[in-house]
């Protein structure tokens, strides 16, 4: 469902260009689970960025759901990307004015569903990620754990094809981090295609197959589980 072939990616400052992703080829089957590993600065999140239509490659191949994005413009990569991934990010980045329900709404109204399936997939998402009770607090009233568990909820609130998470578990004590896992896990269960970058090995081995990234390229891949 998602295939890049080929994608580099170079930053370039003032006196350094930096090789973030270097011909990196991947294809990615729906609803599978993948799980990418490297260390600090090894282009995980450059390639994660690329995946979820939120940056471009400076060369190379990205398709989703059959379609070359390549070439697609700004418009219709946002439309795309609306329309078929949910991301997650390590620092939850939840809108602190915004009560629960309204940052899980958010991405519903980009989306332009009316009032009333608003309401029914919000409540569904908060049940999904048991957060229902706290759904009129504001994020700083939450524990980092239940912060992460909405973030979710807006990830999956309109059922997106693909989940693309960044460190989910990085901000989260082992308990919430297995939590927040087990939300990743229920996703692929209902046939989502997810793709997590972590620095947990016992949580890349939970996922379909592992990636390990080094200096922007793809050194080895494990296929895992049964
Ligand atoms: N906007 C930018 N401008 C210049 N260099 C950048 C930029 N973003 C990332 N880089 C560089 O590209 C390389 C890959 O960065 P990236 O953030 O993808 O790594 P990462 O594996 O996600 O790291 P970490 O685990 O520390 O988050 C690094 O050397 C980084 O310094």
């Amino acid at each position: 469902m998602l295939k890049v072939k080929a994608i580099s990616k170079a930053y370039e400052t003032s006196d350094v260009r930096t090789h973030a992703i270097s011909d990196v080829s991947l294809d990615i089957a729906e609803g599978e689970f993948v799980a990418i590993m490297g260390p600090s600065g090894c282009g995980k999140s450059t390639l994660l960025n690329i995946l979820g239509l939120l940056d471009r490659a400076d060369t190379g191949r990205t398709e989703l759901l059959g379609e070359d994005l390549s070439q697609a413009s700004d418009r219709d990569l946002t439309r795309v990307r609306r329309s078929t991934i949910g991301f997650v990010f390590q620092s939850f980045n939840l809108v602190d004015e915004l009560t629960v329900v309204q940052n899980v709404e958010l991405g519903l109204l980009y989306r332009g569903f009316g009032a009333r399936e608003r309401r029914e997939r919000i409540e569904a998402a908060l049940d999904q990620v048991g957060m229902r009770h706290r759904a009129r607090h504001v994020p700083k009233q939450l524990s980092g754990g239940q912060q992460q568990r909405v973030a979710v909820a807006r990830a999956i609130v309109c059922a997106p094809r693909l989940i693309l998470a960044d460190e989910p578990t990085g901000n989260l004590d082992s308990a919430n981090g297995a939590a927040v896992m087990q939300l990743l896990k229920d996703a692929v269960g209902r046939g989502t295609t997810v793709v997590m970058v972590t620095h947990s090995l016992a949580q890349a081995d939970q996922a379909d197959r592992r990636i390990q990234l080094l200096d922007g390229r793809i050194v080895s891949q494990t296929q895992l589980g049964a």
